[in-house]
C-alpha cells in the first residue's frame, strides 16, 4: 500500500465502499480516522456512510456498465463491497485490469450468491452443511421441498438480512414459501434454494480476520434471528473447546480459500459438538456490531487495519457484551429518534443511530449496546434499552 496521504489530494489513498448502509458507515468512520479519501455508493442518496464519507454517489450496483464507468472516474485504490447485490462479474473483470477488490473479487463473486458459496463449501471444501437444492421453477421446488421434508428454509439464491426467506414447517406452506422468495429477493425473481432445517443449539458468527501476518479469531458472536434477519447478538458465546476448534477449523478453510484480506463472518450452527457451515460474509457482519462494545478492535478497525495491510498484533474481548437491533415499522421519510436519553440511562450502554433516510416497510434502523456481569445481563440491558428507542416515521 502506498503511503497514506491527505484526503482531496493526488495523494490519497481512495477507499470506495459499494453499499453504504450501517455497517459501511462505521467502515466510513475508521477508515477517516486513517486520513483515507472515502467515497460511498449505493442505491439511494444520503445512505448512513455517504453521510461520513468525502463523497457520494447514487448508481444501480446491480449494472455492470453503471459500476465500471463509476470506478474509471472515480479510480479507487480499494473497492470496499458492503452489500452481496452488486454486479460482481465486472469486479472480476476489473481486478484482471488491476482493481483492488476486498477480500477478492472472486469472494464477492461467489457469496453474492448462495449458490457459489455453497457450491464451494460443501463440495469443493467438503464442509459440513444443511443438506440442499437450488430450483428455478415451482415444479423443481415442490419436489425439492418432497425430497428435503419439512421443516426446511427456503431462500432466494440472492438476498440478505432473511429478505423472501421462510421456512416450510409442512408442505401445506409451500407455495406460499415460494411466493415469498419470488418478490422477497433484492435482485427480483429466480433461483432459490431449499435447505434442510438444522435444529442446532445455537448459531454463532466467528468473526475471522484475515491480514498481513496471518489469521485472527474473534471470540464466537452468539445471535438471535427471528424472520432470518439479526436481531441480538451477545460475545463471548460459551462453547466446547472441540466444536471452537471445529468452527475455526471450517472458518480457516472457508476464509483461506476465498482469499484476500479484511474481516469474514463465518455463521455456523453449533450442535453439542457438531458445527456446520451455513454461509460467509466477507466483510464485517451486522452481527458483529456488538463488538463496538466488547472489543479494543471493533471489526470494522480491524477490517480497515486489514485491507490497509496494518498489523493486528492482538485483539482484547471486555467481556460478556450485548447489541439489541432497534426495527421500525411504516412508511415515511426523515425518521425521528425518541428516548436515546432514556436508552443510554444505565452505565455500560451505548447506541448508533444509523440516520436512514426513509422507511418503507420494515427497516432496522439503530442498534443498543450493553456490557454487563454476564451474557444474561448484558442482553437484557440491551434490549431494555432498545425498548426505550421509537422511531417515528
Ligand atoms: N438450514 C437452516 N436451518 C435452520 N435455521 C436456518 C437455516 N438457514 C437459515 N436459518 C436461520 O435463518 C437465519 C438467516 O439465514 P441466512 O444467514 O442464510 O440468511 P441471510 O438472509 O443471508 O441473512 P444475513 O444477511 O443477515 O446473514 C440464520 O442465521 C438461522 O437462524
Ligand atoms: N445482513 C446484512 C446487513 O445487515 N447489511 C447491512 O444492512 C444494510 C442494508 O440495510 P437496509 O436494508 O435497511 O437498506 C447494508 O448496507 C449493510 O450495512
Ligand atoms: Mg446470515
Amino acid at each position: 500500500m502506498k503511503p497514506f496521504g491527505t484526503p482531496r489530494t493526488t495523494g490519497a489513498v481512495r477507499l470506495m465502499l459499494l453499499g453504504s448502509g450501517e455497517l459501511g458507515k462505521e467502515v466510513a468512520i475508521e477508515a477517516q480516522r486513517l486520513a483515507i479519501e472515502v467515497i460511498a455508493v449505493d442505491r439511494y442518496a444520503n445512505a448512513p456512510a455517504m453521510q461520513v464519507a468525502h463523497r457520494s454517489h447514487v448508481i444501480n450496483m446491480l449494472d455492470g456498465v453503471q459500476l465500471r464507468a463509476l470506478i474509471a472516474q472515480e479510480k479507487p485504490d480499494l473497492v470496499v463491497p458492503e452489500i452481496e447485490a452488486i454486479h460482481t462479474p465486472t469486479l472480476v473483470e476489473l481486478e484482471k485490469e488491476g482493481l483492488r477488490v476486498i477480500p477478492t473479487a472472486r469472494a464477492a463473486w461467489l457469496t453474492m450468491d448462495r449458490e457459489g458459496i455453497r457450491r464451494l463449501a460443501a463440495e469443493t471444501l467438503g464442509l459440513p452443511t444443511s443438506p440442499y437444492r437450488f430450483c428455478d421453477t415451482v415444479e423443481e421446488f415442490h419436489a425439492a421441498v418432497t425430497a428435503l421434508g419439512t421443516p426446511c428454509v427456503v431462500k432466494p439464491v440472492m438476498s440478505s438480512s432473511g429478505k423472501g426467506q421462510s421456512v416450510v414447517k409442512s408442505a401445506a406452506d409451500a407455495q406460499a414459501a415460494w411466493d415469498y422468495a419470488q418478490s422477497g429477493g433484492r435482485a427480483g425473481q429466480g433461483r432459490v434454494i431449499v435447505e434442510g432445517f438444522i435444529a442446532f443449539d445455537y448459531e454463532i458468527t466467528l468473526l475471522t480476520v484475515r491480514h498481513r501476518d496471518g489469521t485472527s479469531f474473534c471470540d464466537p458472536i452468539g445471535h438471535l434471528q427471528i424472520d432470518g434477519d439479526y436481531r441480538e447478538s451477545w460475545q463471548p458465546q460459551p462453547m466446547s473447546n472441540v466444536a471452537l476448534e471445529r468452527a475455526q477449523v471450517i472458518a480457516r478453510s472457508v476464509t483461506e480459500n476465498l482469499g484476500g484480506w479484511g474481516v469474514f463472518g463465518v455463521e455456523l450452527f453449533v450442535k453439542g459438538d457438531e458445527v456446520i457451515f451455513s454461509e460467509v460474509s466477507p466483510r464485517p457482519h451486522d452481527t458483529g456490531l456488538v463488538t463496538l462494545i466488547s472489543q479494543d478492535l471493533p471489526q470494522f478497525s480491524l477490517h480497515a487495519r486489514a485491507i490497509l495491510g496494518l498489523p493486528i498484533p492482538t485483539i482484547r474481548q471486555w467481556g460478556p457484551s450485548a447489541s439489541c437491533a432497534v426495527l421500525t415499522e411504516g412508511d415515511g421519510d426523515q425518521p425521528v429518534y425518541h428516548g436515546v436519553a432514556d436508552a443510554l440511562a444505565e452505565p455500560d450502554t451505548q447506541v448508533r443511530l444509523f440516520g436512514k433516510p426513509e422507511v418503507r416497510g420494515k427497516r432496522r434502523m439503530a442498534v443498543t449496546l450493553a456490557r454487563d456481569v454476564d451474557i444474561a445481563s448484558a442482553r437484557a440491558k440491551a434490549r431494555r434499552a432498545a425498548a426505550k428507542i421509537r422511531v417515528e416515521v
